[in-house]
């Protein structure tokens, strides 16, 4: 980018449980008070408008994309507000068996502009006894996702795909200038890997990233990490919020900085002497 763009970002940090409809009504809440601070773009979490545990709560509450009254509600949300919305994530059925992980970005138009389905799935056994197969019930998207906003390129992710670095080093060199996560962390991973792993992502990418999360002991009894937060791409913490406690925070995104950080370290364009891809490029010695 040549052109420099100032911009309100906002994340909302919320504690979804499960009845979708108090969920919509919180995040309603947490919305409007980022747009009246000044938000331009307003961010919450993954599985923003449902968490509950099992397959079979899940198919009870959730719908098609086109019939979901939680992405209704925020599609008439950013219209009344004319404020940019990205709901981290929804769950949207998108057969009789499976649902789709999907972050959905709204114009201030109320428009559906882009959207994506997480990749990466959480199958995984903590030690101390919680354990996710979230790929039984949810089918992974295969494509990551650029979408133009009026500021700049948005490389759209969730969660767990943050600990997968060639799917935002990908989204970058495509021209992503933000990276959104929104997240739904487990406590326990995120307090030793959360900021690690967010601000590594921004300072490998020289891109912004906005990561809207989950916090505190939600009613199905799970616990989140919350702290959600805003990076520059030189990876300072430019928000955070407080601790797993619901609410906003805002930051003033300046894009003249993604060059600054570029040419301080150009990282991103000098990654093409080795590919993942090549495995002759390894030597194992034995
Ligand atoms: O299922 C729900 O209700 C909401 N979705 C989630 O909680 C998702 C899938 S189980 N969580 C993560 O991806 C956590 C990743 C994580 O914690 C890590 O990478 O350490």
């Amino acid at each position: 980018m040549t052109e420099t763009a100032r911009f309100t970002v906002a994340c909302a940090q919320m504690r979804s449980g499960q009845d979708p409809a108090a969920n919509i009504a919180a995040a309603d809440v947490l919305i409007r008070e980022a747009a009246g601070r000044g938000a331009d773009i307003v961010m919450t979490p993954e599985m923003t408008s449902l968490m509950v545990t099992g397959r079979r709560a899940l198919f009870e509450a959730i719908h098609p994309q086109g019939e979901d009254p939680a992405l209704a509600a925020f599609k008439a949300l950013a219209d009344e507000l004319s404020v940019w919305l990205l709901a981290g994530s929804l769950a949207v059925r998108v057969s009789e068996t499976q649902a789709a992980n999907r972050s959905v970005l709204i114009s201030p138009e109320g428009r559906v502009v882009a959207t994506y389905d997480k990749i990466h799935m959480f199958d995984v056994d903590l030690d101390n006894g919680e354990s996710y197969r979230e790929s039984r019930t949810y089918l992974a998207g295969d494509r990551g996702v650029l979408a133009a906003l009026p500021w700049g390129r948005l490389g759209m992710t969730v969660c767990y795909d943050v600990r997968f670095p060639h799917l935002y080093r990908a989204l970058a060199q495509a021209g992503a200038d933000f990276l959104s996560v929104p997240a739904a962390f487990t406590r326990q991973t995120g307090e030793a890997h959360w900021h690690v792993l967010l601000r590594a992502r921004a300072i490998e990418t020289g891109a912004f990233v906005f990561a809207p999360a989950q916090g505190g002991v939600h009613d199905n009894g799970r616990a989140t990490y919350g702290h959600s937060l805003v990076v520059s791409p030189w990876g300072e913490i430019l928000a955070e919020a407080d601790g797993e406690e619901p609410g906003v925070i805002l930051a003033e995104i300046d894009t003249a900085e993604i060059a600054r950080a570029r040419q301080r370290v150009p990282s991103l364009s000098h990654g093409r002497r080795f590919s993942i891809d090549t495995p002759s490029h390894l030597e194992v010695v034995s």
